[in-house]
């Protein structure tokens, strides 16, 4: 979503990273992009480039495989977009890059920001995901004119090369978005089996993510050149000051249900906030009972229906729906800038996505809220995601009202 009513401007004591890229352009006018694609970049409301896009587009611009992290909602796509954007050649009728998320819902939003910063350049960006008709896409990308830059989920990607839809040997850059999870054990085969296809020669790869866990930089050897340009984030810089931390015990886990319902009568729920649960099924249960105590929200998760999937996630981007339940699904790159609240219904499975979890809030320097339900067992988990990422999880006071008003969440 182009950015709008900007919160302030990032500096680099607001967000800490490391790179060893020496230069630093924090200027778009200086980073000699193509007039057609500053002109889009203004357009999509981007006036300043935030510390991460200072760092990393030139790389890009200049080659160089990259591993991009940056704190959560700090610009890392917008960068990337840039830089595919700027490297594209439009005399050449084929597709020359390849993005590839690991969900559906990402992807998606992906191509709209290739297209909306690209608006003036007239290039093509296809979303290639599962859950659509293949002979849809296969018709897509066989058409006379190819598209110059292709998103998608692994699995359809791959189908798409089998069938000879997808022609790969003009492609030039690769970015792997949410790298860590992509090179995980759910997708790594599905990734390395695209790369088996790719040319052997001269590709650019970009890997990016807001975490980066110790395993994935040896897994990064296999797809990356020897030598590429990082940008990194020590983890306890992680967090965003804007998004401030709670946890509510609860005696029994069944209490979670009330607590919830008693956070709609208050401030908190005038904000869209998203609830995160650990299983489908718990997704669908909430949102049912929630409906019985005639509170509104939507759900979604994977094993939805494509199109409720898109009306749902449609529905609250525009402010329709105000509560989002959702499994992890949405817990990695999904923007909508006006999220103010996050809900760990249930407590992540891995230190990694509830970060990525609570960054659905915070976006671009906004304030946000995080509110951990716990059982008096999981206190010991909140201790460690506060000593792993040097962060601060307190106790949720019990009159949040006045809490609240304190915090303004407001921008
Ligand atoms: N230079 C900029 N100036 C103003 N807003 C920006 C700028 N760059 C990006 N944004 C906006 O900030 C929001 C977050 O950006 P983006 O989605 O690229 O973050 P991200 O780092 O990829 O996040 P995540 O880690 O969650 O994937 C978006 O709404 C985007 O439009």
């Amino acid at each position: 979503m182009p950015p709008r009513d900007l919160p302030r401007e990032y500096s680099d004591d607001d967000i800490q990273i490391e790179s060893d890229w020496d230069q630093v352009i924090d200027d778009f006018d200086k980073m000699g992009l193509k007039k057609n694609l500053l002109k889009g970049v203004y357009g999509y409301g981007l006036e300043k480039p935030s510390p991460v896009q200072q760092r990393a587009i030139m790389p890009l611009l200049n080659g160089r495989d990259l591993i991009m992290q940056a704190q959560s909602g700090t610009g890392k796509t917008a960068a990337f977009v840039i830089g595919i954007l700027q490297k594209l050649d439009r005399s050449v009728n084929a597709t020359q890059a390849l993005i590839l998320a690991p969900t559906r819902e990402l992807a998606q939003q992906t191509q709209k920001v290739v297209l909306e910063i690209g608006q003036y350049m007239n290039i093509k960006c296809y979303a290639c995901i599962g859950g659509t008709k293949v002979s849809k896409d296969v018709k897509k990308l066989e058409s006379g004119l190819r598209v110059h830059v292709v998103v998608g989920t692994p699995g359809r990607l791959l189908d798409l090369i089998k069938r000879g839809a997808l022609v790969m040997d003009k492609i030039k850059i690769l970015c792997l978005d949410e790298a860590d999870e992509m090179l995980s054990r759910g997708f790594k085969i599905q990734i390395m089996k695209v790369f088996e296809h790719l040319p052997q020669e001269g590709i650019q790869v970009v890997t990016l993510s807001a975490t980066f866990p110790d395993a994935f930089h040896d897994t990064t050897k296999a797809i990356m050149g020897s030598n590429p340009v990082k940008i990194l984030v020590k983890r306890g810089q992680l967090t965003l000051e804007g998004i401030k931390q709670f946890f509510i015990i609860m005696e029994r886990p069944d209490w979670k249900l009330d607590t919830l319902c008693d956070l709609y009568t208050t401030e908190t729920f005038t904000h869209p906030t998203v609830v995160f649960c650990n299983s489908r099924k718990k997704v669908d249960e909430l949102v049912l009972q929630l409906e019985e105590r005639e509170l509104a929200a939507v759900a979604t998760h994977g094993k939805k229906q494509q199109k409720d999937r898109e009306d749902h996630l449609r529905d609250f981007r525009t402010g329709t729906s105000r509560v989002l339940i959702s499994t992890d699904m949405l817990a990695r790159g999904i923007d909508v800038q006006q999220v103010a609240v996050v809900i760990n219904y249930d407590l992540p499975d891995s230190k990694e996505m509830y970060m990525h979890r609570i960054g659905r809030s915070g976006r671009f320097g906004r304030k946000g809220i995080a509110i951990n339900f716990v059982t008096r067992k999981e206190i010991s988990k909140i201790r460690e995601i506060e000593e792993y990422f040097s962060t601060q999880i307190e106790e949720m006071p019990l009159d949040i009202s006045i809490l609240l008003r304190n915090i303004s969440l407001s921008t």
